[in-house]
């Protein structure tokens, strides 16, 4: 073991017997923190990864305020036209005056470096229950095998709403003291901007403009926060930050701060970098909307590279369905052999976390027709 790894996470393993057992994972922050100067062979991987990204197309940059009805009707049906193009090209779009206060953004990024800025003993210690259980939690996301390499990351994840929805699992941090008190006002900002994108691609998609957002009820859907922290790694070009994936969520809203992009989208067998202009948020499809959409949009398969030359945060948003709500996809898919059926969002979550991660778009195929 090399010695700069004297600070592990502790994660939870379904082996191929279906046990479940614990896996130490070293604490990236604390190896970076250390200044090691090699990448672990726990975290390389074997072909390195190609970080270029060799496109001038990208993702369009949406203007939500255009969206809104009342707005300019010739600049409001271009908007959704771009919206639901953007979409269905990409699987993500970024969208730009989206509604959500500065001072909000910034108490997001306040409250995530303060946590971050913490030894890793107070990091502990202020989380209720230090606990990977559920996926939740200060530490790491799950590992599925004792080969696989381990993703340069340290993570935070929490359920946001409905209130109780983790089951009693104290795991949001108390440091700093207004933690959790401005990400709640995040998510509540949050909340408005994906129930109006839900509706304009609706729109933009010639649907029933309710026909996404009736899946959410205000008070029981959703919303899950996971923090991920890529801090400067010593071999960015053989490792990755984060295992590519496509989400489980219905959309993702995904606001990223720190160093250059990092986020990248897989188009044409190409990894596309998603670039950040100033003040913009990232949507992401998540698989239970590709289902609700009887697959007229599609959940992207993305990852996050690793960078050498500085910090990189994102603070991901899941927005669901209550677990009990029925999802029933919209009549007549577009590829009528290649449909979806009717999914408990709650089964279909339970499933995709049993299976995911794998290398290809996979845990999805359980929902098929
Ligand atoms: O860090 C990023 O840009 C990607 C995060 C992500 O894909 C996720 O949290 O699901
Ligand atoms: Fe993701």
């Amino acid at each position: 073991m090399e010695k700069e790894m004297r600070y592990f996470h502790e994660a939870s393993l379904t082996d191929q017997e279906g046990r479940l057992r614990t896996m130490r994972i070293p604490v990236v922050q604390e190896l970076a923190r250390s200044g090691i100067d090699h990448l672990p062979k726990r975290f390389t991987r074997v072909p390195p990864t190609d970080r270029t990204s060799y496109t001038l197309n990208f993702p369009p940059v949406i203007n939500v305020a255009r969206l809104k009805e009342g707005s300019e009707a010739d600049g409001r049906a271009a908007e959704l036209a771009r919206l639901a193009s953007g979409v269905k090209e990409w699987g993500l779009v970024l969208v730009t005056e989206h509604g959500i206060g500065s001072s909000v953004l910034h108490g997001v990024r306040d409250a995530v470096e303060g946590f971050f800025g913490l030894s890793f003993e107070e990091k502990k210690r202020c989380v209720g229950s230090y606990a990977s259980v559920d996926n939740l939690g200060y530490g790491r996301n799950f590992v599925r095998s004792d080969d696989q390499p381990f993703d340069w990351i340290d993570r935070l994840a929490m359920k946001a709403a409905p209130p109780g929805a983790d089951g009693g699992l104290d795991v949001w941090p108390r440091k700093p003291p207004n933690f959790r008190e401005l990400m709640q006002n995040y998510v509540s900002e949050a909340r408005i901007v994906l129930d109006e994108l839900l509706k304009a691609l609706a729109e933009g998609l010639s649907l029933e403009k309710h026909c996404f957002v009736e899946n959410f009820d205000p008070i029981l859907s959703e919303i899950n926060v996971r923090v991920n922290y890529y801090p400067p790694c010593p071999g960015p070009d053989r490792a990755l930050g984060l295992t590519p994936h496509s989400d489980a969520s219905s959309l993702t809203l995904l606001m990223e701060f720190g160093v250059t992009a990092g986020l990248q989208v897989l188009k044409s067998q190409e990894w596309v970098t998603i670039p950040r202009p100033k003040d913009s948020l990232i949507v992401v499809v998540g698989d239970l909307l590709e289902i609700m959409s009887n697959g007229r949009v599609k959940s992207p398969w993305h990852r996050a590279v690793a960078q050498s030359d500085g910090d990189r945060f994102s603070v991901a948003l899941f927005y669901n369905p209550s677990p009990q709500t029925q999802i029933k996809p919209i009549e007549n898919a577009p590829n009528k052999s290649n449909g979806y059926r009717k999914m408990i969002v709650g089964e279909y979550l339970q499933h995709y976390y049993r299976n995911a991660p794998q290398n290809e778009k996979r845990a999805i195929l359980y929902a098929k027709d």
